[in-house]
């Protein structure tokens, strides 16, 4: 397909996409975009009424899902109360999949494209501190790129400071002040961490680590968008706790966190 031939211009692939989504939607103009990561699924149904969804893969330069029989789905939603709309990209490619970065990045390009002015990363990850339990909503203050890879190519020489934008994390702490801060960390993966690993990422000031973000974000500035990030921590990262956490509680710490960040993200979102 186009966006895997190196001769093609990606953003053109994003152009393309952001007409189907116009044409299938007939919602011409999206305002913000949302990501959301593992533990975030909810917070569509509470940001407004969903307009149009379209299997992603049916919009050009997304993947197919990786987990066989879960169709991802990119929805327009016109947010509560108002008469602005968010693209909500049902589908991440995650770089460890090997379909390229430019899959993994695909969706950002696409919202800018789509006319998006900023958008919300949201992941599921670890976290370093061992006073964040699972299910605690962390901002992304900064990240650390451990992937050695940029989804930008040739002499595209992009500045990243302030990339979490100030602004946009005073408007969640007026939503939410309790929220805490933090340095997310993104390693390719699949695999999870080990303890030295957890340990060398929070001597180099990490406070998250993930698998996913860090190269949205890049091509998110790239392109134009304010990026605002939170994190769900998920479990405590490798070696954090002294007793391994069970499967069974994260995914239930992750569950009963559900409805209070589908609520932070839909008011943020709304602001
Ligand atoms: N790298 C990394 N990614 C994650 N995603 C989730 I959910 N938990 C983790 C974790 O502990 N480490």
């Amino acid at each position: 397909p186009a966006i895997d031939d190196p001769t093609t211009d990606p953003l053109e692939v994003a152009r393309e996409a952001a007409a189907t989504i116009a044409e299938r939607t007939g919602v011409t103009q999206h305002d913000v975009a949302l990501v959301l990561g593992s533990g975030w699924g909810a917070a569509a149904e509470l940001l407004g009424e969903t307009v149009a969804e379209i299997p992603s893969h049916e919009i050009p330069g997304f993947s197919r899902p990786a987990v066989a029989g879960h169709v991802a789905t990119t929805r327009s939603v016109r947010l509560a109360g108002t008469d602005r709309h968010a693209l909500v990209l049902g589908s991440r490619t995650h770089l460890y999949e090997g379909l390229g970065v430019r899959r993994v990045v695909h969706g950002v390009r696409t919202a800018a494209a789509a006319g998006a002015r900023c958008v919300v990363l949201t992941n599921g990850c670890g976290g370093l501190h061992p006073d964040w339990a699972p299910g605690t909503p962390v901002l992304i203050r900064d990240h650390l790129n451990l992937t050695a890879t940029s989804p930008l190519e040739g002499a595209t020489f992009v500045d990243l400071t302030d990339l979490y934008a100030q602004r946009l994390r005073d408007v969640a702490r007026e939503v939410d002040p309790s929220l805490p801060e933090g340095v997310y960390a993104q390693f390719r993966g699949p695999h999870y961490e080990t303890p030295a690993e957890v340990t060398m990422a929070g001597r180099l000031g990490a406070d998250l680590v993930g698998m996913s973000t860090t190269i949205e974000a890049i091509a998110a500035r790239h392109v134009g968008l304010e990026v605002l990030g939170i994190s769900l921590v998920t479990n405590q990262a490798a070696g954090i706790s002294p007793v391994p956490l069970s499967h069974a509680e994260v995914i239930e710490a992750g569950q009963a966190a559900a409805p209070r960040i589908s609520r932070l993200l839909a008011d943020i979102t709304g602001r």
